[in-house]
């Protein structure tokens, strides 16, 4: 069944024509997404786009202007009418961890269960240290841990009241690369096993898509795309989410038919049709990847720039003045500046849009 099918109980979060701001002004407008149960969404932009934004509508802290967010089909934001955070059953897990130093790696787990008996909450708090393999640290302090530890507690300590939601805001952004990878893996890993929803807001593409079931790709205040990875890297909406996302430029071609586009990299064809009348000017998406090294061929760009990355290295090709593209080799393939390489596209994904200006 296809997501815009399922009944509305099927959604764990559902917004609506959302639209908030500070000061009575709206920074967001019009935002609409919805999120099944288990799935893990992310909110994804340049910096000052609006994701933190949507994260405060949705944790209950930003009163909306306009629109509906829902969760288990329960009205908790309206125009005038906002649900308190801790009515809401959404955990929370910030960039800084904001661990209480002065407490144990325990009993900042077990801080929000406060309800339970104390041999009930210890189990409980066991339980969690062991899903975020933590327990030998249970009675060590914060300073103690190194960051990546940290957030491991900050994320247990969110799932301790058993939340429907998780909002995840930059997470990981304290941690450097390495561990960034390793641990947005292990988060992902804890909360499908839990079948714990969450956002994650991030302006780390990889990291969505590591990470994440949907991605929303936002540019000021407006959704440009709400899409599983594979069909945002494959099937932008629009020039923008093509840039934004995954490497790679734009060539100018002109229409021969639906899904033919003729180039100075010669006839570029793919398995998109489009409705464009033949001769139609377009602008080409090229990715690193659409681009082989074929000694045969007659197409010969001349290498402009040249970025050693280990295993690869990714070329800047010039043919012209207006046709200028990036390929990503195999490092043994190594060409100098100046030289003149034989290439050939090999694009299966046909990604155009119709030039306007
Ligand atoms: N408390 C505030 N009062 C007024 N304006 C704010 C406030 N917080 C954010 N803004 C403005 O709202 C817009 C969106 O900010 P927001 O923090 O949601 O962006 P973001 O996408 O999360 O950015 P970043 O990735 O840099 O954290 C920005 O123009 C920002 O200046």
């Amino acid at each position: 069944m296809a997501r815009h099918e399922m009944p509305a109980e099927d959604w764990l979060l559902e917004v609506s024509n959302l639209a908030c701001g500070y000061g009575g002004e709206s920074v967001v407008s019009d935002i609409s997404f919805a999120l099944s149960r288990g799935d893990i969404g992310c909110l994804l932009g340049p910096s000052g786009c609006g994701k933190s934004t949507i994260l405060r509508a949705l944790a209950g802290f930003l009163p909306i202007n306009s629109g509906e967010i829902r969760l288990q089909s329960r009205s908790i934001s309206l125009p005038g009418r906002t649900l308190a955070p801790e009515k809401r059953r959404i955990g929370m897990v910030f960039q800084d961890y904001a661990l209480f130093p002065h407490m144990t790696i325990a009993e900042n787990v077990g801080f929000g269960l406060t309800n339970l008996e104390k041999a009930e909450r210890r189990k409980k708090v066991d339980e969690l240290l062991d899903v975020v393999h933590l327990q030998d640290l249970a009675n060590n302090y914060p300073h103690e841990l190194s960051g990546g530890q940290q957030q491991r507690v900050a994320l247990a300590r969110a799932l301790a009241p058993e939340p429907t939601l998780i909002l995840l805001d930059e997470p990981f952004s304290n941690l450097d690369a390495d561990l960034r990878r390793r641990l947005s893996l292990d988060v992902r890993d804890i909360l499908k096993k839990l079948g714990i929803s969450a956002i994650l807001v991030t302006h780390d593409q990889q990291e969505a898509f590591a990470m994440c079931d949907q991605v929303a790709v936002l540019k000021s205040g407006a959704l440009q795309q709400w899409d599983v990875p594979y069909n945002l890297y494959h099937e932008p909406a629009n020039r923008f989410v093509a840039r934004f996302v995954g490497q790679g430029g734009f060539i100018p071609g002109k229409a021969l038919g639906p899904d033919a586009i003729e180039s100075e990299l010669g006839l570029i064809q793919g398995n998109r049709a489009y409705k464009w009348q033949p001769g139609t000017l377009v602008d080409v998406l090229i990715r690193p990847d659409d681009i082989v090294y074929d000694p045969s061929s007659d197409l010969r760009p001349k290498v402009i720039e040249k970025t050693f990355a280990g295993t690869s290295t990714l070329y800047r090709f010039r043919c012209s003045e207006d046709t200028e593209f990036e390929a990503l080799f195999r490092s043994h393939l190594d060409f100098h500046l100046g030289e003149h390489v034989p290439v050939r596209v090999e694009a299966d994904h046909l990604i155009a849009f119709e030039r306007t200006a």
